[in-house]
């Protein structure tokens, strides 16, 4: 059984960036990855602008300016102003050539056409010169950069309507077991709701991954098989829940293997999710996580993700961690390294009760994983762990 880190370095040594490269709306862009620099072909302002409403004026030494005209956002007037003269301009208008400072209209007193300045004036005060935020011809987001809303708000400033994005796999989940029965129907003795695939689903949607869709399977070796070839010859990435343990109706191993997907690792010492499969046919990635609804979203957030992150181009792959103090006691069970449910409060963190990898419940309620390494059993309230944070919307 190889361990957490080993398990993590394998998955994304087999995972690479997408070769398919979608040029979209930049409206569209939002949550992908920019597969090119984008580059300014605009200054930002275009113009000389005027930050405040005030007056613009040729500085002259003197108190007093007489007005001679108006310029709002929009005008593409450009009076020719001489020493001692001002027109009045608005925020964003452009400013005069011939004009070196904007004085806010507060500090101003108004007596007919003249004003008289109250407070001293500097060379280009309240202008923004052109190029400030942006020149022509710089880098305005770089290649690998995850669109945020803010990057859209940039990029239309600078007149961009679309952008050269990595596409997101298509992810297929397969859920796998007997007694799986679809809500919405009555249970019979024996069965229970499926409800990996809904979670799954949701939380890749959540994370932008909205090319999804889940197949159920029996257990039963023809029917494994046949469903697995099918759906790994027509997605990006496998995700299978169940029926990768050692029990006799558990076939997704053997299925996998007789349709020579090559086996990266199988079992993680780790808990939960030991019986984690990680396997490639071609360019296509499999996942065969623990039934158990815990254990696979788990093990989602800890193997699949940074594979998902890194084939869609971005430059993290993992979810951030940082280190912060326990805010209780506790004692781990077992020998393999563990992942758990916790929630961060102010500056501590707290391991929730309801660990067990058949309960998921816990799981709404975290914001975080606790990291303890196989060697680490007792931990002491105010010991410092390593804390994944789990993403947020
Ligand atoms: N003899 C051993 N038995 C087991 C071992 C072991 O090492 N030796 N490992 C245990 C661990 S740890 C786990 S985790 C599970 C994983 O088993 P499978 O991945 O084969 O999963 P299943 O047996 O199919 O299901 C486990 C559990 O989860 C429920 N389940 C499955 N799919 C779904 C679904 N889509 N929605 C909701 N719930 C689901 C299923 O009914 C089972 O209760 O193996 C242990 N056994
Ligand atoms: O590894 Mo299993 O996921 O502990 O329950």
């Amino acid at each position: 059984m190889i361990d957490v880190k080993t398990a993590q370095d394998l998955v994304l040594k087999h995972s690479s960036v997408s070769s398919k490269i979608l040029e979209v709306d930049l409206k569209d862009s939002l949550d992908f990855v920019l597969a090119e620099d984008v580059v300014s072909k605009i200054d930002m302002p275009p113009f000389r602008q005027s930050a405040m409403d005030g007056y613009a004026l040729q500085i002259s030494g003197a108190i007093n300016y007489n007005v001679i005209g108006e310029i709002k956002a929009g005008d593409n007037n450009n009076p020719m102003l001489n020493i001692g003269e001002a027109v009045r301009i608005f925020t964003g208008a452009p400013v005069p050539d011939t004009a070196n400072a904007v004085i806010m209209q507060e500090k101003v007193q108004v007596q007919g056409s003249k004003i008289i300045t109250q407070m001293p004036l500097a060379m280009e005060m309240n202008i923004r010169p052109i190029g400030e935020q942006i020149k022509v011809g710089d880098i305005a987001l770089t290649k690998g950069t995850a669109i945020k809303g803010a990057h859209i708000g940039f990029l239309a400033g600078l007149g961009v309507t679309k952008v050269a994005i990595y596409d997101k796999p298509s992810i297929a989940i397969v859920v796998t077991g007997n007694e799986l029965k679809a809500p919405g129907n009555v249970l019979s003795f024996g069965e229970i709701y499926e409800s990996n695939g809904a979670m799954l689903t949701a939380v890749l949607n959540e994370l932008g991954y909205k090319k999804t869709s889940v197949i159920a399977v029996k257990d039963d070796y023809d029917s494994t098989k046949k469903t697995l070839k099918e759906t790994i010859g027509n997605h990006d990435v496998v995700i299978i829940s169940g029926g990768i343990s050692v029990g006799d109706y558990d076939f997704v191993g053997k299925a996998l293997n007789d349709i020579e997907v090559e086996e990266v690792f199988y079992k993680v010492k780790q808990k939960p999710g030991k019986p984690l499969f990680f396997g490639k046919k071609d360019t296509v990635s499999i996942f065969g996580l623990p039934g158990n609804p815990a254990a696979a979203l788990s093990c989602f957030y800890i193997y699949v993700y940074p594979l998902l992150k890194k084939s869609e181009g971005a430059l993290n792959t993992q979810l951030l961690s940082i280190s912060l103090p326990l805010l209780t006691d506790y004692t781990a069970k077992g020998d393999r390294a563990q992942f758990l449910k916790a929630r961060m409060h102010g500056a501590g963190v707290e391991i929730l009760d309801g660990q067990s990898s058949a309960m998921v419940r816990a799981f709404g309620d975290a914001n975080a994983l606790v990291f303890l390494p196989e060697d680490c059993m007792q931990i002491r309230k105010g010991q410092k762990v390593k804390t994944i944070l789990l993403p947020s919307k």
